[in-house]
C-alpha cells in the first residue's frame, strides 16, 4: 500500500476527536442521535432511538453504561469532509471511570446542560475530568423547547460555576434538531485537529476492549503517533507480548474496515488476541520491529466501592462464572475479583464494583451475554482493621471479620459528599445526613437560590438507599457527586444470622452497634417472610458473638397444598409446580434448608421493604 504523507497530515487536520459529558439524562444520547442523523451515518431504516446504546440493558433502562466510539463524516460550510470521532458516555456517578477514559482519548468535549435543570453535580463533576485531561469544552444548552428552561440563566451557572466562557453556548433541543447544524459547525471551528506526528513509531492506547468469540480480543484505541495496518507486527508494551494484526476500522456504528489507522484516529484493530488476560485497557501498542521507546500514560485505576459475593446456583458452572468474569473485565476495566469460598454458597468470587448500580448491571450482564443463574450476597465496603496483635488487615467480607476479641480497631471509609439542593430543602437534606452518622462539613451558596451542602458520611450509609431517599426529600432537585475520603474508626459489630441452629456465612454483615439490634430484629423478622416452609420449623435468629439479639421461627408445612388445591386438575396443578420449580432457580440449598436469592439482598432491600408496607 503507498500512504502519501502530505495526503495524510491533511487528512489529521480534517479530524476532531469529542466526547459528550453532561449529568444523568440532560441528554447525551439524544444529542449524539441526532448528530449521527446530520451527519448521514446511519440510514433512516438503521436509526433507532439512542442508536449508541447498544446493550439490550441500556435500551431498557434508558441509561449509557459503556463507552461507544463511533466515526462520522461530516461536510461542512466550507466545502471540506471532516472526520468526526464522537464517544459517548455514560452519566451515572458509578460510571465516571468510564468517563474519564474517553476523555483521554479526545480534544474537545461537549458539556451538554440541561436548560431546565442547569448545572448539577455531574456536571461538575464531569467538565473538571474535562478540564483535567486539558480538553476544549463547548458547552451546549440543550431541552430549549421545554416550558420551563431558562437558558440565560443556566448560561450564568455555567460561567459561575465551572469558570468557563459561556456567552457562545450552542442552544439545542434535540427532541426537535434545533440547533444541531450550528453544533456540527462548532465542532469543526471550535475543537482542535489532533496531533501527533505519523512518521514516528507507533503509539496507541488502548481505552477499551471486548471479547469476540470469532475474532479474539477486539482493542479500541486511540492512536496517538504513527500508523497501523493489516499485516503489522503490533506488540503490548506491558508484557511485550507481540500479534499479527488481522484487520483495522472503525464503527460507524457497525465495524467497517479500512486499510490503516494514522495518528488522530479512534478505531478498533484485531489480532486473533485469543487470552483475554493479556490485554488490559491503558496499555500502550505499538509495533513489534520498530517499537516507540516510551508508553503512553494509562489510566488511573479505579477502586472498587462495594464488595459481594457471586456464586453461580448451580456449583458446577464454577469455572463458567470465571471465564464469563475474565471476558466481561475486559469490557469493564472497573470490575474486580478474586475467588473466594463459604461454607454456606460453596466456590464464588468477591467482586468489587463502583456502586449498586454497577453491580447490578455486571449481575444482569453475566446473565444474559453468559446464561448464568447467579446468587449475589448482600454488597460491603472494605473495612480496615487492626488486631490486637498489631496486625493490618483489609475486610471486603463481613464473614472474615475477625472475632470481637482480636479487634483493636475497625475503621470505614468515609465519603466527602457534595449535595446541591435549592436552599428550600437543605433543612431535610441536613437531616437526612445527620439520621445516616453524617459530619457537616460546610455550606455554600453556589447562586442566589442554590447551596452546595458538603457532608462526610459513612459509606456504608450511602451505597445503599440514600440517594432513592435524597431524591425524595428534595422533590427530585438535590443531585449527589460523592468521593471516598478516608477510613475512620467506628464502633462496628458483626452480626451473623444462624438458620436452624448454624451460622450462614453469606448472611453475615457488618453494622454500628447503635444501629445493631434495631437491625438485627428487622432483618430476621424479613428472613422469616422471604424463606419458604418446608418440612420442618426453622428457627431464625441473630448473633453478635454468641449473644443472640433476635429470633423468629420459620413454620413447617402441614400438608402438599397443591394437593388440596388442585385436587383433579393437572394443568393447573402443573402450573403451579413448574412455577415453583423456576422460583426455586434462585435457591440454594444450604445445610437441609433452601435460601432464595431475595433472603441474601434483605440488608439492602430492608428500609426498601419498609417503606412499602
Ligand atoms: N424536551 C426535550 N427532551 C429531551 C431533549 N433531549 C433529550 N430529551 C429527553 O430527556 C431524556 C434523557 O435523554 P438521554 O439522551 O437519554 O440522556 P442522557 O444524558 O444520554 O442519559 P444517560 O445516557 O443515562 O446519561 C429522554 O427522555 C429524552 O427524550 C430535548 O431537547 N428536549
Amino acid at each position: 500500500m503507498d500512504l502519501d504523507l502530505d495526503k495524510l497530515k491533511e487528512r489529521q487536520k480534517r479530524i476532531r476527536n469529542f466526547s459528550i459529558v453532561a449529568h444523568i439524562d440532560h441528554g447525551k444520547s439524544t444529542i449524539a442521535d441526532r448528530i449521527l442523523e446530520k451527519t448521514k451515518t446511519v440510514s433512516k431504516r438503521e436509526m433507532k432511538a439512542q442508536i449508541l446504546d447498544d446493550m439490550d440493558l441500556e435500551r431498557e433502562r434508558g441509561i449509557t453504561i459503556k463507552l461507544n466510539a463511533v466515526e462520522l463524516e461530516y461536510e461542512a460550510k466550507d466545502g471540506k469532509d471532516y472526520i468526526f470521532h464522537l464517544i459517548d458516555t455514560p452519566g451515572h456517578v458509578d460510571f465516571s471511570y468510564e468517563v474519564s477514559r474517553s476523555l483521554a482519548a479526545c480534544e474537545g468535549a461537549l458539556l451538554v446542560v440541561d436548560a431546565a435543570q442547569g448545572v448539577e453535580a455531574q456536571t461538575l463533576a464531569n467538565s473538571y475530568l474535562a478540564i483535567d485531561n486539558d480538553l476544549e469544552i463547548l458547552p451546549v444548552i440543550n431541552k430549549v423547547d421545554l416550558p420551563s428552561a431558562q437558558p440565560e440563566k443556566v448560561q450564568e451557572e455555567i460561567e459561575e460555576m465551572i469558570g468557563i466562557d459561556a456567552k457562545n453556548a450552542v442552544m439545542t433541543s434535540a427532541k426537535t434538531g434545533l440547533g444541531i447544524d450550528e453544533l456540527l459547525e462548532r465542532i469543526v471551528s471550535d475543537f482542535p485537529a489532533p496531533e501527533g506526528d505519523i512518521d514516528k513509531p507507533l503509539k496507541a492506547l488502548i481505552f477499551d476492549s471486548v471479547y469476540d468469540s470469532y475474532r479474539g480480543v477486539v482493542l479500541n484505541v486511540r492512536v496517538r503517533e504513527g500508523l497501523v495496518k493489516v499485516g503489522d507486527t503490533i506488540q503490548l508494551m506491558s508484557n511485550k507480548k507481540t500479534f499479527e494484526v488481522t484487520d483495522v476500522g472503525v464503527m460507524s456504528p457497525k465495524a467497517v474496515s479500512r486499510d490503516y489507522l494514522m495518528a488522530g484516529d479512534v478505531g478498533y484493530i484485531t489480532a486473533s488476541i485469543k487470552s483475554v488476560i493479556e490485554t488490559q485497557v491503558g496499555d500502550t501498542v505499538t509495533l513489534a520491529d520498530n517499537p516507540t521507546d516510551e508508553a503512553l500514560t494509562g489510566y488511573r485505576k479505579s477502586t472498587p466501592m462495594v464488595y459481594a459475593g457471586m456464586y453461580p446456583v448451580d456449583n458446577a458452572r464454577y469455572e463458567d462464572l470465571h471465564e464469563a468474569l475474565e471476558k466481561l473485565k475486559l469490557n469493564d476495566a472497573a470490575l474486580e475479583y478474586e475467588p473466594e469460598t463459604s461454607q454456606a454458597l460453596g466456590f464464588g468470587f468477591r467482586v468489587g464494583f463502583l456502586g449498586l448500580l454497577h453491580m447490578d448491571v455486571v449481575q444482569e450482564r453475566l446473565e444474559r451475554e453468559f446464561d448464568l443463574d447467579l446468587i449475589i450476597t448482600s454488597p460491603s465496603v472494605d473495612y480496615h482493621v487492626t488486631t490486637t496483635s498489631g496486625e493490618e488487615i483489609i475486610v471486603d467480607n463481613p464473614a472474615e471479620l475477625p472475632d470481637a476479641s482480636e479487634i483493636q480497631e475497625v475503621r470505614e471509609p468515609y465519603v466527602r459528599a457534595e449535595i446541591m439542593v435549592p436552599e428550600d430543602y437543605v433543612g431535610p437534606v441536613m437531616e437526612l445526613c445527620q439520621r445516616k452518622r453524617g459530619q457537616f462539613v460546610t455550606m455554600d451558596y453556589l447562586d442566589k437560590y442554590r447551596v452546595n451542602v458538603i457532608y462526610k458520611l459513612p459509606l456504608l450509609e450511602i451505597i445503599f438507599d440514600f440517594f432513592d431517599d435524597l431524591k425524595s426529600n428534595t422533590k427530585g432537585y438535590a443531585s449527589l457527586d460523592y468521593d471516598v475520603d478516608a477510613y475512620e474508626a467506628s464502633d462496628l459489630v458483626k452480626m451473623d444470622i444462624l438458620l436452624n441452629g448454624e451460622i450462614v456465612d453469606a448472611l453475615s454483615f457488618i453494622v454500628h452497634r447503635d444501629f445493631a439490634y434495631q437491625r438485627g430484629r428487622d432483618i430476621v423478622s424479613r428472613l422469616k417472610e422471604v424463606i419458604p416452609r418446608q418440612m420442618f420449623e426453622i428457627p431464625v435468629q441473630a448473633a453478635i458473638g454468641n449473644k443472640v439479639v433476635a429470633r423468629a421461627t420459620v413454620k413447617a408445612y402441614r400438608k402438599d397444598v397443591t394437593a388440596k388445591l388442585y385436587g383433579g386438575d393437572r394443568t393447573r396443578r402443573d402450573k403451579l409446580l413448574n412455577k415453583q420449580k423456576a422460583g426455586k432457580k434462585r435457591m440454594k440449598e444450604v445445610g437441609k434448608v433452601a435460601i432464595p436469592q431475595e433472603a441474601f439482598m434483605t440488608v439492602l432491600n430492608l428500609n426498601k421493604g419498609k417503606g412499602d408496607e
